[in-house]
């Protein structure tokens, strides 16, 4: 039995993750929203718009909390943050979805977004995408371990010194290693099922910009930030 030992710098590097992810909530709760009210296709779009243009300006804060990131050539930074900031964005709702809620509010809820204006057929793959980070009840250091390890991915388009980029990855995917092995001692595969959880991220990012244009409503207005980030307009 392989003794697991986090090291002093190790915990060091989580705290300041786990510091910076909680710092970096979402302002006000979409899902208490959600929940009090059925709004029209063009609310849910603009709340959809509101949400994400400040999930943006929130994940650029926590990456810069990400150390070495800051040290990453600057076109780099920018290529990862583009790149990364839809998977983010998934990641954060599924989180959103998953958590603990009072009996039939998550019925509601999906109920809800069912109904928002999104076109059916991405539905499938959104939800089954929920429910399976739903199933893993991550506790918050691997939540905030994992939106770091999406934002660090090396292959994302532009970015120059993938070496670099994987290098800060690594030492993030070490830790989460070590603090799935110790959060679950008897789910050796949990780390696993963790990456693969990103696999499936991946899939939603070719969904989005569809997912976007075929929003029931015409004339879909996005904020100069979207544009940056979801390839529209
Ligand atoms: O606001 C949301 N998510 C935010 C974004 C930032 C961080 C926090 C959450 C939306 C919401 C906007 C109003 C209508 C209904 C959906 N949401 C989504 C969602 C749906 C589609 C997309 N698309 C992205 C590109 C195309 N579609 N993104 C997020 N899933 C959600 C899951 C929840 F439990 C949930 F509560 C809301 C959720």
């Amino acid at each position: 039995k392989e003794k697991i030992e986090i090291t002093k710098e190790q915990q060091a590097l989580m705290k300041i993750i786990l510091d910076a992810y909680n710092r970096h909530q979402i302002p006000q709760d979409v899902a208490k929203k959600l929940l009090q009210d059925q709004y029209s296709a063009e609310e849910n779009f603009l709340l959809l718009t509101e949400m994400a243009t400040s999930q943006v300006q929130v994940l650029v804060e926590f990456t810069k909390n990400i150390p070495g990131f800051l040290s990453l050539d600057h076109e780099d930074q920018i290529a990862l943050l583009k790149g990364s900031a839809v998977e983010a964005m998934f990641l954060r709702s599924a989180q959103v979805f998953s958590r603990k809620m009072p009996k039939g509010h998550t019925e509601v809820l999906e109920a809800r977004i069912r109904k928002s204006g999104i076109s059916e057929e991405f539905m499938t793959p959104m939800f089954n995408f929920y429910k399976s980070i739903g199933e893993l009840h991550m506790v918050q250091e691997e939540q905030a371990l994992l939106t770091a390890i999406t934002i660090l991915t090396p292959d994302r388009p532009h970015v120059k010194d993938q070496h670099a980029v994987e290098r800060l990855q690594e030492s993030m995917l070490d830790v989460l290693r070590k603090l799935c092995a110790l959060q679950h001692p008897q789910e050796p595969q949990y780390f696993a099922r963790l990456l693969g959880r990103l696999t499936e991220l991946r899939t939603l990012n070719h969904y989005h910009t569809e997912m976007l244009t075929s929003w029931r409503m015409n004339d879909h207005k996005f904020t100069p930030l979207l544009c940056e980030i979801w390839d529209v307009q």
